[in-house]
């Protein structure tokens, strides 16, 4: 098989409990190399406990965890960072350090984890805040943006080291509706423009069918359904229906 069309991230028969609570039961995951694969499930479902297990800060009870054909789970601190470098992430809240400027915020990974000279990181930290539509922006406290403003930072950050595969935790929450459709164009645009394999967690389900190539519905610790949007919307499973259409009557229970 080429690499191309293996899996950049796997997860097979992935279990993990906390106490008593089954979060992830017995859970397999193929997501595809240079697209937008995007996890919807409940409040509580596990979303991020399964994100955390993809970047190594979790380890599954049972099962393996694969990050471009590597099993993660028993690395230790050397193997896990370096296999994060292959990873941004877009925190919920963007996560900048609110006494650093813009542009130190985004030239921080670089200084951390590079040797590349000043006016290198200049030139990145300039680039990467255009390519967000943050062009001049720089010298700003993240205290004087707006919520979308502060989200375009936090990606402009995730992308400083060019990662291969950038997480995307619930980056439309929060916002109003022509702000999270400029982050869903954002998204999108980040994986054509730069091939990366965009990895979203959302319960936003307009913006999951304007942005996926795939859907993953996440349920009582499994993945029920996946595949493209307009599969996933012309679902047969009641589950499925009764989340995509926002219902409360149905078998999802409200607890
Ligand atoms: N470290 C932990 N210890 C104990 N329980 C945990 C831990 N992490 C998560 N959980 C539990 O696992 C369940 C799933 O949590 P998770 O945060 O993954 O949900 P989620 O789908 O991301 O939710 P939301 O959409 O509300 O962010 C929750 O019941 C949570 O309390």
């Amino acid at each position: 098989m080429q690499e191309s069309q293996n899996p950049i991230i796997e997860l097979r028969q992935v279990s993990k409990q906390f106490g008593q609570q089954h979060v992830l039961n017995a859970l397999d995951l193929a997501v595809p190399r240079n697209e937008v694969s995007v996890i919807i499930g409940r409040s509580g479902g596990g979303k991020s406990v399964l994100l955390k297990h993809i970047i190594g800060l979790l380890k599954p009870d049972s099962g393996a965890v694969f990050v471009d054909g590597e099993d993660i789970v028993s690395l230790g601190n050397r193997g896990l960072s370096r296999v994060r470098r292959k990873f941004g992430m877009l925190f919920q809240e963007a996560a900048l350090f609110d006494s650093m400027t813009v542009f130190e915020n985004v030239a921080f990974p670089l200084r951390e984890h590079t040797r590349k000279s000043r006016s290198e990181i200049k030139d990145i930290v300039e680039d990467k805040l255009s390519s967000v539509g943050l062009k001049g922006m720089g010298y700003k406290m993240p205290s004087e943006l707006s919520g979308g403003m502060r989200k375009r930072v936090g990606l402009a950050r995730a992308m400083a080291l060019e990662p291969q595969i950038v997480l995307f935790d619930e980056p439309t929450s929060g916002l109003d509706p022509v702000m999270s459709a400029a982050i869903n164009e954002l998204i999108v645009r980040t994986q054509a423009e730069f091939g990366a394999t965009c990895v979203v967690i959302s319960h936003d389900i307009q913006s999951t069918m304007a942005t996926a190539h795939n859907v993953f519905m996440l349920y009582e610790g499994r993945i029920v359904a996946s595949g493209p949007p307009t599969s996933i919307r012309d679902h047969s499973d009641p589950i499925v229906q009764q989340f995509i259409h926002g219902r409360a009557e149905g078998p999802i229970q409200v607890t």
